[in-house]
């Protein structure tokens, strides 16, 4: 009796052979409660890039301590930015894997585009799956972090090789490392202050807020904090600043521990405090509106900036689905899809089924090598 050797869904006889691209962010709970929470907090802050603590005193800390206060206070802060179609970062998410999508099919590159979180859902192992079964043979990871980072960008892939190290006939995989000094992510930064400044004028001081991380990983050879400064030092540039008029902070400390310096919201306070009447906020790192944007920035900063006597406060949305962002991911995905095919899947679906009938056919119609 012949042997059912396949294990995973096979292509079948004929099916193209696919090229995709996984656009990979951070995840978000499913809703804004204390339970959703502390499954999706249980997740991120088990993952040893995130919290590089030795596992036993980590757990013991997790489990017993964080795990049951966090969730409820952080569920009160996302409800505060909930909107009637999710959380902010996973709305933005999708909605940048379709209009990439559509970008690169105006583009006549006809690929798969999916999203995936690291945390939560959809993961990046159930959205590999998928792409698999609808024929991906080359899938592009692109995580949604501009500058490098061991808790996000190395984290991605690691998801991405343990489900490669369950997976028999692995798709060729291509992963994009970094975009902070591409020009047309420092391009879609620039075309958000024009367009803020066009209204309001310039202000005293532009901050440039990047998500923190703990100050050791830098002397461990992270490069993510030499490499959010250097987008910074390039959107000045390209803006024509003199030094004196921005400021490079970090937000969202976690802990105890010396996170990178200077943290965002006591610069914001010195600045009030020393006269700064009006301070605009970008966030270059996040690449769509988020908690740590939305709440963090928005709100607290916000209300910390005014309550130490400065005047006014502009917070400059994300990239999110700005026409300049998308055409940036774009050229960084055509940038990395170069050598892989991506006609029109029913002319390689007649290729293959052409190849397959001069070959005499594969056994049981399954075929392996649908190229
Ligand atoms: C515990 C350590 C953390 C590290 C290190 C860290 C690095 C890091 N994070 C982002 C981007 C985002 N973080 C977000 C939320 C968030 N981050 C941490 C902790 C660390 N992040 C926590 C505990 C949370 C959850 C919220 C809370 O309870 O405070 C988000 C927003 C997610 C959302 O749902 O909106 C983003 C985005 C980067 C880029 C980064 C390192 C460079
Ligand atoms: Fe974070
Ligand atoms: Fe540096």
């Amino acid at each position: 009796m012949p042997m059912p050797f396949h294990t995973e869904p096979p292509y079948t006889h004929g099916q193209a052979a696919r090229t995709a691209i996984l656009l990979c962010n951070l995840g978000t709970p499913d809703a804004p409660t204390a339970s959703a929470l502390r499954r999706y907090l249980g997740q991120f802050l088990s993952d040893q890039r995130v919290v590089e603590i030795p596992k036993p005193l980590w757990w013991l800390i997790l489990h017993g301590i964080i795990l049951r206060t966090r969730p409820r206070k952080s569920a009160a802060k996302y409800a505060s930015i909930w909107t009637p179609e999710g959380s902010p970062l996973a709305v933005w998410t999708a909605k940048q894997a379709a209009l990439l999508h559509d970008a690169l099919d105006d583009a006549g590159q006809q690929v798969l585009v999916r999203h995936a979180m690291r945390y939560g859902n959809p993961s990046i192992a159930s959205q590999l799956d998928s792409l698999k079964a609808e024929g991906a043979t080359r899938i592009l990871i692109l995580p949604l972090y501009p500058q490098y980072s061991g808790p996000t960008t190395a984290s991605v892939l690691d998801a991405v090789y343990a489900w490669a190290a369950r997976t028999r006939h692995i798709p060729e995989l291509r992963f994009v490392n970094h975009y902070h000094d591409d020009a047309g992510y420092i391009d879609a930064l620039a075309t958000s202050l024009k367009a803020h400044w066009k209204h309001h004028g310039p202000p005293d001081k532009l901050v440039m807020s990047f998500h923190g991380v703990p100050e050791r990983t830098l002397h461990l050879g992270d490069p993510y904090h030499c490499e959010s400064h250097k987008t910074a030092r390039l959107l000045a540039e390209r803006m024509g600043l003199h030094p004196d008029d921005y400021q490079v902070t970090f937000q969202s400390r976690f802990g105890k521990a010396k996170w990178l310096q200077p943290y965002t919201e006591p610069t914001l306070v010195q600045l009030a405090q020393s006269g700064v009447g009006r301070v605009d906020v970008i966030c270059p790192g996040f690449s769509s509106d988020c908690l740590e944007t939305l709440e963090e920035i928005n709100q607290e900063a916000r209300e910390a900036f005014l309550h130490a006597g400065g005047k006014e406060f502009h917070y400059i949305a994300c990239l999110n689905d700005s026409p300049s962002w998308i055409a940036a991911l774009q050229h960084i995905a055509q940038q990395h899809l170069q050598g892989w095919p991506t006609q029109a899947p029913d002319r390689l679906a007649q290729a293959s089924a052409k190849a397959h009938a001069l070959a005499g056919g594969a056994p049981n119609g399954v075929c392996q090598a649908p190229d």
